[in-house]
């Protein structure tokens, strides 16, 4: 807060107009906000056919079926034809329909129709899964729809409007509702009141900065144009969220009137890190894709001769390359993690992707008070100057948490302010606090600043206020008029109580001749004041969190704990929690402060502790974190923690988060975070291993097989396969392949992160590509050394069929040997991958054999001797395959762990 920013006086809102709502002025469409807002609050409210007092039930519940609910934009999902167009838009998908378009040119009808069926099915499957997980996610979010405190009257002749809450979903234009620190602006609103109210648009204007939000004077220009609009003082819109302060508005446009509505129709959501790393993987493909027509022509034309003829071979072979099923594995293997965890664990994943992030996290960060704490502290013990009990200094404390909560109107206390209000009525010694002064001016408690001021009058003393100043020790004492070695005693006396776990406010106040009409009190009027004493609070450890870190920890995930508490107090917290604070030094505020964005990095990766942290500080470590690599987590339920959630590749929260922590978290805890967090973790790994082991077997496998046959078709004088055998094994395997979405993963796979690396998955399909082209060489080779006459007709039919066996025959075992990195097989019972890829095997061994064969260009009747060789070949794969994974496995684990020492001593030898 600027040095000269006003604390709001009491009594600045507008006054009382009986509050009788004008149903014939109520014409306003709820949309017309910025033309309302131009009016003076009094002519605003009229218009909107309520008043300072709110609506009566009837009114709202009228208004609730004239305008409909009150439902945020991203509630409302695309219906299947808007799914099913956008699926077109997949490369793969758009890279398909290029080719079906290029093969009904050059007049291969077949192969086109082939590739027709199977971008259908595949955005058929993809569409429905999305859709049904949307509706699982909608169904989730609707368990932790938040609320709002609204002021209703029962009925008109009810003078006294009670304040209550109700889902943000009931809410209508006209309701008059209250908004404090964390809470989310749930409508488009219009100030009424409001106390040191700070919002941030970001949703909406894509502005970081916080911006302060009043009651504008009648001297201010009228709103012009949508930008202005977002920058008038005395709106504030859907989808913002209260940083600081707080204020009473009314309610201007809801549900599809909001300006969110009309933004979110033009707005794509933003992809996670894991949906880019997939991404990059597809872009790889797909320009492999696109050069793979052009170049197969040209190395033919090259070799034999040949023109435009093998064009649909060669689009084919383009075709082979795509991995179809991937949107429609990614979906179903999301949504069925993200629903187990709802319905076993009470877990909402809010957005399906960060299931993956989830799973990829190796650091998570949490904020110690209300996550790690019970956040229901205890007042200790209240001290003056000399450390001697001072009933005078919970009495103080009492009265600006009383002065802050109802002048700032603050929909609930915070639990410090609760602690202190209870002990305060508790203490005999302290009775009549609550009567003694009347309260002028307040300004809430700011996480940034640290503090909170209340100005009430001093008794008996007409004309002085006194300024009631409580906060975070350092905070209050630099304001405080006191000699440098007396300062220096209370820190150290603050540090030795936190260092025993307890939680500090120092108190002081100030007596100030009572301002001149029109004149407010600014936080420059903070300065000069009489140190009163300490409030010492002690606060629980939650039950579960020692063991869940544990365990998280045994996962390979680190923990570190970002507080805007006192250092003593959080190392002790740390302590308690198994963690060692000191054995990666802790980092306060100032030393924040003090490096620049690279030296955080290095520092944040050492350090287990951050203390006296602003969110601005949160944030930074977190976004040095992942500026070092780190796939990292964040776990808070304060406004505190917004800023810092926001900045993690994966935001959790508890479901008592602040209403604006809960919006912007991927995973919303139903139940005790610590209880489900293990089983959380593990989903998300769950669904990165499958999604990892499908990328594997598909994209080896596919390239592979199209390698084989680019080098197939320069070698023989003939095709090595007809596109739609192509094409039909191409469905086969793709159909085989949806069972990854239900794939079962023994706990070593899940034993630690899951990342996607691009370069590592490239480069094993490129080694595993390779080696089963090799296998497919093979086959040729025995094919063409056993198939007599290959070149006539009939030939050419018993090759295609041998090879077409072949080919599912170890795209089967592909399936089942690459699904896991060789040390992580499942044992047990076959899961449904292994089951799909044996009938995948049957399929392969028995087509041919049937009427379809021959109608296919397939006559299956090869020589013991063949299959006897084609075994044999087949064998050999299988067992290079066997040795290359387990082979590759272990170079893994030995390159993470270099990568993890280097990282690690690098990291030592650099000193912030
Ligand atoms: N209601 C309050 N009034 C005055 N001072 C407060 C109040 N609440 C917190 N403080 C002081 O401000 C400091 C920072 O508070 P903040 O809410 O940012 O973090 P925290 O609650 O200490 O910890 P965490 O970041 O783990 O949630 C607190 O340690 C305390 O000293």
């Amino acid at each position: 807060m600027p040095e000269t920013a006003p604390l709001c006086r009491d009594g600045e809102g507008p006054p009382g107009t009986g509050g009788v709502p004008d149903p014939a002025a109520a014409a306003d469409r709820p949309q017309a906000g910025a033309h309302l807002a131009a009016r003076a609050p009094l002519t605003a409210l009229r218009r909107l056919g309520t008043g300072p007092r709110g609506l009566t039930e009837a009114e709202a519940e009228e208004r609730l079926a004239r305008y409909g609910e009150n439902a945020p934009p991203e509630w409302h999902t695309p219906s299947l034809p808007r799914r099913l167009l956008r699926g077109v838009r997949d490369p793969f998908t758009a890279v398909l329909l290029c080719l079906a378009a290029v093969s009904t040119v050059v007049g291969s009808l077949g192969t086109a129709a082939v590739i027709a069926v199977l971008v259908s099915v595949s955005c058929l499957l993809r569409a429905g899964g999305e859709l049904r997980a949307d509706r699982s996610v909608a169904g989730l979010r609707a368990l932790v729809a938040g609320t709002v405190t609204v002021l209703r009257r029962a009925d008109a002749a009810d003078r006294e409007p009670e304040s209550r809450e109700v889902p943000v979903g009931d809410l209508v234009p006209g309701d008059v509702i209250r908004l404090g620190p964390g809470d989310l602006v749930p409508a488009d609103v219009l100030l009424l009141r409001a106390t040191g109210l700070v919002v941030h648009q970001a949703p909406l204007t894509g502005e970081s900065q916080p911006l302060a939000k009043y009651v504008a004077g009648p001297a201010e220009p009228p709103p012009d144009g949508d930008t202005r609009l977002f920058e008038q003082p005395q709106l504030c819109f859907q989808g913002s969220s209260v940083v600081a302060g707080s204020c009473t508005a009314v309610v201007l446009a809801t549900g599809a009137d909001t300006r969110l509505a009309a933004g979110h129709r033009h707005r794509r959501p933003a992809r996670s890190g894991y949906e880019r790393s997939v991404h990059r993987v597809a872009w790889n493909l797909v320009r492999f894709m696109l050069l793979t027509p052009p170049l197969a022509l040209a190395a033919d034309a090259a070799v034999s001769g040949r023109g435009v003829e093998i064009l649909p071979f060669a689009v084919t072979v383009a075709v082979s390359l795509t991995p179809e099923m991937l949107p429609v594995v990614m979906t179903a293997v999301l949504a069925r993690n993200a629903v187990a965890l709802a319905r076993d664990r009470r877990v909402i994943v809010r957005r399906l992707p960060a299931l993956h992030d989830l799973g990829a996290m190796d650091v998570l960060c949490l904020d110690k008070t209300g996550t790690l704490t019970e956040d229901r502290p205890v007042v200790d013990r209240a001290v003056g100057p000399d450390g001697t009990p001072d009933a005078e200094v919970l009495r103080w404390a009492a009265v600006n948490a009383l002065w802050t909560l109802q002048l700032a109107e603050t929909p609930v206390p915070d639990a410090l302010d609760e602690a202190i209000l209870r002990a305060a009525a508790a203490r005999p010694e302290v009775a009549g606090w609550d009567e003694e002064h009347e309260g002028v001016a307040a300004v809430p408690f700011d996480p940034a600043r640290r503090l909170s001021t209340a100005v009430v009058r001093t008794p008996g003393r007409l004309g002085t206020h006194t300024l009631v100043v409580k906060g975070a020790v350092e905070a209050v004492l630099e304001r405080c008029a006191l000699e440098e070695p007396e300062r220096e005693a209370l820190r150290e006396r603050a540090a030795r109580w936190a260092d025993d776990g307890l939680r500090l406010l120092a108190v002081a106040t100030a007596e100030r001749p009572a301002p001149a009409p029109g004149k407010n009190y600014g936080t420059a009027d903070e300065r000069g004041l009489t140190f009163a004493g300490l409030v010492a609070l002690r606060d629980t450890l939650t039950t579960d969190a020692p063991e869940a870190l544990r365990a998280l920890r045994d996962k390979g995930v680190e923990v570190k704990v970002l507080t805007g508490d006192h250092p003593g107090t959080a190392e002790r917290t740390c302590r308690e929690l198994g963690l060692d604070p000191a054995g990666g030094a802790v980092l306060t505020a100032d030393r924040i402060d003090a490096l620049d964005d690279r030296q955080l990095a290095g520092a944040a990766q050492r350090a287990t502790l951050f203390a006296r942290c602003t969110p601005h500080h949160k944030a930074r470590v977190v976004a040095a974190l992942r500026a070092a690599g780190r796939t990292t987590g964040f776990l808070g339920d304060g406004v505190n923690d917004l800023a810092a959630l926001r900045a993690a590749d994966v935001g959790l929260c508890p479901r008592d988060a602040v209403a604006t922590v809960r919006e912007s978290a991927d995973v919303v805890f139903g139940e005790r975070p610590f209880a489900a967090l293990d089983e959380t973790v593990t989903a998300g790994r769950r669904s990165g291993v499958s999604l990892a082991s499908y990328l594997r077997v598909a994209l080896s496998s596919n390239f592979g097989n199209a390698l084989a046959m680019l080098v197939a078709v320069l070698l023989f004088p003939f095709m090595p396969m007809l596109p739609a055998q192509v094409l039909l094994q191409n469905l086969f395997f793709d159909a085989a392949q949806l069972t990854f979405a239900f794939d079962r993963h023994g706990p070593a796979a899940l034993r630690a992160p899951a990342p996607l690396r691009p370069g590592e998955i490239l480069r094993f399909v490129t080694v595993f590509g390779v080696l089963n082209a090799a296998a497919d060489m093979a086959t040729f080779a025995v094919l063409a050394a056993t198939v007599r006459g290959a070149a006539g007709e009939a030939g050419q039919a018993l090759f295609h069929a041998g090879w077409f066996t072949e080919n599912l025959l170890t795209q089967a075992m592909v399936m089942v040997l690459l699904r896991t990195r060789g040390r992580h097989r499942h044992r047990g019972r076959p899961g449904p991958v292994a089951w799909a890829a044996v009938l995948l095997a049957v399929t392969g061994l028995l087509l041919p054999l049937t009427p379809l064969g021959p109608a296919l260009g397939m006559v299956p009747a090869l020589t013991p001797v063949s299959y006897a060789l084609l075994a044999a070949v087949l064998g050999l794969y299988g067992a290079a395959l066997a040795v290359a994974v387990r082979h590759y496995g272990r170079r893994l684990a030995a390159g993470r762990a270099g990568i993890g020492l280097a990282a690690g001593r690098g990291a030592a030898g650099r000193q912030p």
